[in-house]
């Protein structure tokens, strides 16, 4: 079932506490996909899924499942009475049942039988009568997974839900999870503001920004046409630098920039975000240019970041060897750079 959100806003505190989270938020989550909500800190993700899972009520605005209205400023039920599986970040098992009990909670007595499955499905089998203090936090999150998924719900939500355990078991989980959701096609929503992440897992990505949706669409969507710097700049490599147009070039803190530099034409204005890509900027030996800070080796070639005398820093990419007692200047390869209207 698909999980629609209609002119969702949200208000905290009052008066002069009053902080808008969420304004105006509309999506559809497709039902039997995983649906990424990507933002950094404080751009209101979390409030969405807690207003989805009825652990906020919601003010403004619609959410509904399928053909049903979940709830709206007339229907707030409680989280019982959704028929949504909730996962955070810390697993949150019930520290005084074993494994096995906490999986069995949530499910119908006649079931319970379906324990042992869940255990195989998420490789706990064998640790069943363990306490959750007795696993590692990876198994601890596999459980909480099991937990949230064996009642089948007809929607999962997830906040963080790897983030607290180490990167190679992060990739694992992950894979897990994705193929473990897709095999019983429930309809997820998970926070995340790691764009590594979002990419890894999700059918389609909302990317999120100061309580608004910047753009919705699939990760190839998103790729293909970023409808901001900031959404391009999920995408590994990329930096954001700011522009205004000076004639026939594009002045930045960098140096200036022929608009040849550009992939299509300059959008109405002066100002622009520029999306640019590190292995798409040539490294220029001029004694004019800015400073080395720091240069890394790769496989082929080497990542050197650029500064300019008040702080400004650019990463390009070169395979040409780069003296750190040298100055250089970054050009852009003709073609090779984005420009976006300035918000
Ligand atoms: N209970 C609350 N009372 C007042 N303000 C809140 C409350 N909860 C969240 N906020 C504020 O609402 C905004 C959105 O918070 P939210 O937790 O939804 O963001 P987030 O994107 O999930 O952030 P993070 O990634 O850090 O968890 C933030 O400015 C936050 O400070």
């Amino acid at each position: 079932m698909s999980l629609e959100f209609r002119h969702i806003a949200h208000v905290y505190g009052q008066g002069a506490n009053r902080l808008r989270a969420l304004a105006d938020i509309s999506f559809t989550a497709p039902a039997g996909e995983i649906t990424c909500l990507l933002g950094s800190s404080g751009c209101g993700k979390s409030t969405l899924l807690n207003l989805t899972a009825g652990l906020l009520e919601v003010q403004d605005g619609c959410i509904t499942l399928g053909s049903e209205v979940l709830a709206d400023p007339s229907h707030n039920p409680p989280p019982e009475k959704r028929p949504i599986g909730l996962v955070f970040q810390d697993g949150a098992l019930f520290p005084h049942m074993t494994i096995a009990q906490n999986i069995a909670f949530g499910m119908p007595p006649s079931e319970r039988g379906a324990v042992t499955e869940w255990l195989d499905q998420v490789g706990l089998s064998g640790l069943e009568a363990r306490y959750p203090h007795e696993l590692s936090g990876g198994q601890q999150q596999r459980a909480a997974l099991a937990r949230a998924m064996a009642p089948d719900p007809k929607v999962l939500l997830m906040d963080e839900p790897f983030a607290s355990v180490d990167i190679v078991l992060r990739r694992r989980l992950r894979r897990d999870c994705r193929i473990l959701l897709r095999e019983r096609g429930t309809t997820t929503i998970l926070v995340t503001h790691d764009p590594a992440e979002a990419l890894d897992v999700a059918d389609r990505i909302a990317v999120m920004e100061a309580g608004r949706i910047v753009q919705f669409g699939t990760p190839a969507q998103l790729h293909d046409a970023p409808a901001t710097a900031s959404v391009g700049a999920i995408f590994g490599g990329a930096q954001v630098i700011s522009a205004e147009r000076a004639g026939d070039a594009l002045q930045t803190v960098f140096g200036a920039w022929p608009l040849t530099c550009l992939a299509g034409d300059l959008p109405p204005g002066s100002r622009f975000d520029l999306l640019l890509f590190a292995d798409h900027i040539d490294c220029v030996a001029d004694d004019q240019g800015l400073a080395v800070r720091d240069v890394q080796t790769l496989g082929e070639g080497y990542r050197v970041l650029l500064k300019t005398g008040a702080g400004d820093e650019l990463t390009v990419e070169t395979v040409l060897p780069v003296s750190p007692d040298q100055r250089y200047k970054p050009v852009p390869q003709p073609g090779s750079i984005r420009a976006f209207a300035s918000a």
